[in-house]
């Protein structure tokens, strides 16, 4: 029993609540060998018959359906499938063989700055990509103000993005995918483009997101995080699905681990983490009190229900946050 608090108790699927299905998925990539001069001269000499590329299998035979408010993770080692798996979803690649759809909005962070342009500035960027992920030109203009404030990019956002540094971009990619309240959300490891605070907030974005129902699909090689914000690990290895079950046991196998262990740990972790949050709060309130001011706590989707938001008197959330 995890303890994590933004955990749903277990919901009934059906047919009307997939939001994501691969069926028999497979997808072949084209391995170019460096060939020498003398092997290539062979080749043509030979009338050129056979192939100086070869085939693979990327992804083999790969079935899932991802129920709506389903937090997945894809894992597994390099090379194993976990980002084609993701571009197939996000429909920037097509299966060979079998079929993927999605029956949702989906908005994905997969690769940094994909659907920006390069010669227009942050601001036009902003229009252009919102626009590519589905909102239109008023849901951005009652947007646009958050985006910067979270985006952090501040006076820059009236520079060319091809100034920007990745991070810059990744920033401003990720702020404008989240404000586009997709109902599927696809995450690639491309997080870890941003430097440590702007991980945290994304992190806390992501659970927020968790929290109010939404599906999520992550790549990471961050295990102890894929146990905070997944319920579900899909594990690949070689283009195919060797587990599909509790993101706990997904990393116990990864960690070739007893899956006991890997959950107790987990579980003293995330205990520790709440601790300490709900400490900090207990002596800020504290604090306050003795100056008779009345403690609003910051939003955070790991101690707080999103609906108090709705009650500055219970918790506030942070600007751009
Ligand atoms: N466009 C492509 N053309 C040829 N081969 C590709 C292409 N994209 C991916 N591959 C190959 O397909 C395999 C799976 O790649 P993929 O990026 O999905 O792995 P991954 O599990 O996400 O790996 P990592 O953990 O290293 O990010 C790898 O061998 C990779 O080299």
């Amino acid at each position: 029993m995890t303890t994590i608090p933004f955990k749903k108790p277990g919901v009934t699927f059906s047919e009307e609540t997939v939001a994501i299905r691969s069926d028999h998925m497979s997808k072949w990539f084209t391995l170019r060998h460096t060939r020498s001069i003398k092997e290539a001269v062979m080749w043509i000499a030979k009338g050129r018959k056979g192939d100086l590329s070869e085939k693979f299998k990327a992804l083999d035979d790969v079935s899932f359906d991802i129920h709506d408010g389903e937090t997945v993770a894809l894992l597994g080692f390099n090379g194993s499938g976990k980002s084609t798996t993701l571009k197939m979803i996000s429909g920037v690649m097509h299966p060979d063989e079998g079929y993927v759809g999605t029956r949702r909005k989906v908005a994905g962070l997969i690769e940094v700055g994909a659907g920006f342009h390069p010669d227009l500035t942050g601001r036009d960027n902003v229009y252009l990509n919102g626009a590519i992920l589905g909102m239109d030109k008023a849901e951005i203009d009652s947007k646009f103000d958050d985006i910067v404030a979270f985006s952090e990019i501040g006076e820059f956002i009236d520079t060319e993005v091809k100034f920007y540094s990745s991070g810059m971009y990744l920033r401003l990619a990720f702020a404008v995918a989240i404000h586009t309240d997709p109902e599927v959300f696809l995450v690639d490891e491309i997080l870890s483009v941003g430097d440590e605070p702007f991980q945290k907030k994304c992190i806390s974005r992501i659970k927020d997101l968790v929290r109010r129902g939404k599906t999520l699909v992550v790549v990471s090689h961050d295990l102890d995080l894929i146990m905070d914000i997944c319920e579900r690990g899909i594990v690949l290895e070689h283009g195919k699905i060797v587990y599909d079950g509790p993101s706990v046991g997904a990393v116990a196998k990864l960690r070739d681990r007893p899956a006991a262990d890997v959950q107790r740990e987990q579980n003293e972790r995330v205990e520790r983490r709440l601790y300490w949050k709900r400490d900090e709060r207990r002596k800020a309130a504290e604090e306050a009190a003795a100056k008779g001011e009345k403690y609003v706590p910051e939003y955070d989707p790991e101690l707080d229900d999103p609906a108090d938001l709705d009650d500055p008197t219970k918790v506030k959330r942070t600007k751009g946050l």
